[in-house]
């Protein structure tokens, strides 16, 4: 059965206004997202991944602006639509959550309060009136805390952010976003604060709730084994454009970039332990110095003078695209 089409982003380019000129931080970025698909986006920092999902929020900071491209989530035109009902598609239909729990979630407010706050702007099959309202915003949020695996969930309601851990925030924080039943669940490093073992959890935690509830998730990540792990399908970013991109399988075993590739040798691997990693050579290009030849061409092994000219994206496969000329001899 054909899946249906959950987001769809074309030709997606943002820009920021900076005192040292504009930064185009997302430079003609597409991709498709289909119901119950887990997408992993990666990259180092600086590629562009966070602001592609803030683009597909309405959530861009006030020196940012999208200035091409379309954005549709199931169909309608996210881009067209007003600041209000934007707000309300983030609650209910696309939910987010941010690399630091600590400061995603209000210090000054109970867990029950921050689950209400959401639930009260966001649900709509809630009882109208006073006490049976009350008490199934209770129930819903008894239910969300057990469902994400936080123990005596009655008791722990009544606590603040701080009375828990990193690994026991970042659960209240996967509930809070998933208390209305979004269809798609955007997680920004979820796990970098967390140490492994809590890392391993958390991760686990949202792809058995993909399952359970059926909604798509794009996880944001730098760690293409966390992609590995969770993902169907990988796009990889860099420098504010896409890459490369296809299923996990192809990008794992066969990538057609050397900057996959690259990231593929840095993933720490657990027999190498205690060992240096393999970090890329150099650093991410400034976005303000980017031309129109391939911005990897510097740190990359296999550039030759040919890689100077423009580089599209190029579609080798059914859903496999490489952004480079020299794909074939790396396939
Ligand atoms: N508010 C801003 N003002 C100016 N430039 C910005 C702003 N936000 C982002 N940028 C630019 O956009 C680039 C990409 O940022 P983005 O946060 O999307 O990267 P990322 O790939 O998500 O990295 P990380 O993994 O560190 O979050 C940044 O390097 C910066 O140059």
């Amino acid at each position: 059965m054909k899946k249906r089409v959950l987001l769809e982003v074309n030709a997606l380019k943002t820009t920021f206004s900076t005192r040292a000129g504009p930064v185009t931080a997302v430079d003609g970025v597409s991709l498709t997202l289909n119901e119950g698909e887990c997408l992993g986006v990666v990259g180092e920092s600086g590629s562009g991944k966070s602001v592609t999902f803030a683009s597909v929020m309405g959530l861009v900071r006030a020196n940012g602006r999208i200035e091409e491209g379309e954005i549709r989530f199931m169909g309608r035109d996210l881009r067209a639509m007003s600041a209000e009902e934007l707000r309300l598609v983030r609650g209910r239909e696309i939910a987010m959550t941010m690399q630091d729990a600590l400061t995603a979630l209000n210090p000054s407010l109970r867990i029950d309060e921050q689950l209400a706050e959401m639930m009260e702007a966001h649900l709509d099959d809630l009882p109208v009136f006073g006490p049976a309202r009350k008490r199934a915003i209770r129930d819903r949020s008894v239910e969300m805390l057990r469902l994400v695996g936080i123990p005596s969930p009655e008791a722990r309601l009544q606590q603040y952010p701080h009375e828990f851990s990193g690994g026991m925030r970042q659960r209240i924080m996967i509930a809070i976003a998933l208390a209305c039943r979004p269809k798609l669940l955007i997680a920004d490093e979820p796990t970098t604060a967390l140490d492994v073992t809590i890392q391993a959890q958390v991760l686990d935690l949202i792809s058995d709730l993909r399952r359970e509830l059926g909604m798509s998730v794009v996880f944001i990540t730098h760690d293409l084994g966390i992609v590995a792990e969770h993902c169907d399908r990988v796009m990889v970013m860099y420098a504010g454009q896409v890459v490369e991109e296809g299923e996990t399988s192809e990008i794992i075993e066969q990538c057609r970039h050397p900057y996959t590739r690259a990231l593929l040798a840095s993933i720490p691997r657990p027999e190498l332990r205690g060992q240096s990693l393999n970090p890329i050579p150099g650093n991410v290009p400034d976005l303000r110095d980017v031309t129109n030849e391939c911005r990897f061409r510097s740190r990359c092994a296999y550039a030759v003078p040919a890689c100077s000219r423009p580089v599209m994206m190029r579609e080798i496969a059914p859903g496999r695209k490489t952004r480079c000329i020299r794909d074939g001899e790396l396939a």
